[in-house]
């Protein structure tokens, strides 16, 4: 009797969940009903299978349905499945669709056997708190601390590469990546000169590359988005061994700062790292131990990858570019003369085409070329009305060669930087750090670490390279898997 009456209660449950979820989905239909469905959409399943294949074929059809979206006006439905998403390329509605979505899309979860519920994974109250408890570590003071790292990685990376002058094509990429884990690694735990250094090696940025990877396996795949499907899978083992590489590193520096009684030459060190401000609020009761590692780790995540791709693109980009190069190095004989002293904070605001350079380098290759919300309230802005719970997915490549940037959208033109008529009149058009409130915390950090590189890095070498062969692959961050050589003769 009672199991009949537990069977009874079930069915109730799951009838009442789907028919809240049919409602919803009817509602969302209804309401965006004059937004175009993307082509080739498919009963039940959607688009799901023009998804499929490799990371590079996924990258294709992403452009490809960016670039429809940016003819449609700037919106499209993209079907996952029965319910659609609504892709954005639109700058008028950018701003006000992100503002209304501070929780990630439910893939995001994807990444939390690494990064727990850190700023990047994290969503609602607990997203909004870590938020404000980090704010302070990237304020400009504590920045400014890091410019004698940045600038002696710099020389490290100049060094690095001096045996490939002169040498022909090479892939620059695994210097730049173990440079810039290294950097992170010192501004966020502050490891210089200890031995915790060889913990930093190709086998951590692996294990990142390849952990992205399976996410990326992951979201493609609908059927391993179950989780009692997800564990028994490959994929699933491959990720915890590769979670076990990320998480050591952190692990081991937390244990031994935490052992270490004497915090006080920690703190009266001219820089602070991002652990010790986060140790801090550990020690006000703010934050966990368990809080801390993954927000370290999150800082670890989102500062290395994300700026060691932006300086590969810049880089090929220059050498394909010669005029802009030798633009950059004017600018920089003007501000530093012969001398190749270090970079001073002073010196980086004078160095405007650089910024230009770097800022047009990310609008052709952002990053991260896409960013998934939940709508987490119900949003009306100009014509388009969405309830509660609708997904968003900004396509930051495509509104980044959207209408707003004129003829010559597809062209590399840093001087366009330096013209405010030459600029889309909105300026959320560009979002390669994303925009509104939930936007790069690190993006000061970003822009002053790879100004002070490329500094020091230019007016050393002078760099080949050729853009047209680059062929890239969707990985969270977009990756070049082919045509990403580039030469160097000493200057
Ligand atoms: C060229 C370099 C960088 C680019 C292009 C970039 C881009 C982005 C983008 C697009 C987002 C939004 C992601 C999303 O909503 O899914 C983001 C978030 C974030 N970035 Fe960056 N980033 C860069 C460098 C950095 C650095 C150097 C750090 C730290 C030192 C950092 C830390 C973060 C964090 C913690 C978040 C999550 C913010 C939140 O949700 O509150 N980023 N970044």
């Amino acid at each position: 009797m009672l199991g009949i009456f537990l069977l009874l209660v079930l069915l109730i449950i799951v009838c009442a969940v789907g028919a809240v979820w049919a409602w919803e989905r009817m509602l969302l239909v209804h309401r965006t009903a004059h937004v175009p469905t993307l082509p080739e959409v498919l009963p039940v399943i959607g688009h799901a299978h023009k998804l499929r294949g490799d990371q590079t074929q996924i990258w294709e059809y992403l452009k490809e349905i960016s670039l429809i979206t940016n003819k449609n006006g700037g919106l499209s439905k993209l079907y996952l499945g029965p319910t659609p998403c609504i892709l954005v390329t639109d700058p008028e509605l950018a701003l006000p669709l992100m503002n209304a979505s501070l929780d990630k899309f439910y893939v995001y979860n994807f990444g939390s056997s690494w990064l727990g519920e850190g700023l990047i994974t994290g969503s609602g109250p607990t997203w909004k708190r870590h938020r404000k408890l980090l704010m302070p570590a990237f304020n400009q003071h504590i920045l400014n601390g890091f410019l004698d790292i940045f600038n002696h990685q710099s020389s490290m990376l100049v060094k690095a590469l001096s045996p490939q002058v002169g040498k022909g094509e090479f892939e620059h990429w695994p210097y730049l990546s173990v440079n810039a884990l290294e950097t992170i690694c010192q501004t966020a735990l502050g490891l210089p000169d200890t031995e915790d250094e060889s913990l930093i090696n190709e086998k951590y940025s692996d294990a990142m590359e390849n952990f992205l990877d399976n996410v990326v396996h992951r979201i493609m795949t609908i059927w391993l988005h179950l989780e009692f499907v997800y564990k028994w899978s490959p994929t699933k083992d491959s990720e915890m061994k590769n979670v076990a590489v990320l998480k050591s590193l952190s692990t081991k520096v937390l244990n031994k700062r935490k052992d270490q009684t004497n915090d006080a030459d920690v703190s009266d060190t001219k820089f602070k790292a991002f652990l010790e401000i986060l140790l801090e609020q550990g020690k006000s009761g703010n934050l966990s131990d368990q809080e801390i590692r993954e927000e370290v780790d999150t800082i670890i995540a989102a500062g290395h990858d994300t700026s060691s791709t932006a300086l590969l693109y810049t880089l090929i980009l220059l050498g394909s570019h010669p005029e802009a190069q030798e633009r950059a190095y004017e600018e920089i004989e003007e501000v530093f003369g012969d001398s190749d002293r270090d970079v001073q904070k002073e010196d980086l605001p004078k160095l405007i085409y650089l910024e230009a350079v770097i800022k047009e380098s990310l609008r052709l290759y952002p990053t991260v070329p896409l960013v998934a919300r939940e709508v987490d309230t119900d949003v009306n802005v100009e014509n388009l009305n969405l309830p509660k719970g609708s997904t968003i997915v900004l396509s930051i490549w495509g509104m980044q060669r959207g209408a707003a940037w004129g003829a010559a959208a597809g062209d590399y033109r840093p001087a366009r930087w330096l013209d405010p008529a030459a600029l889309p009149e909105n300026p959320n058009a560009f979002a390669a750090f994303s925009i509104g409130k939930r936007s790069c915390i690190g993006k000061t950090y970003a822009m002053m670490s790879m100004k002070t590189t490329l500094v020091h890095l230019l007016r050393r070498y002078r760099i080949r390279a050729d853009h047209t062969k680059l062929v890239c692959k969707f990985g969270f961050v977009l990756k070049p898997v082919a045509g990403h050589s580039i030469s160097i003769e000493l200057r």
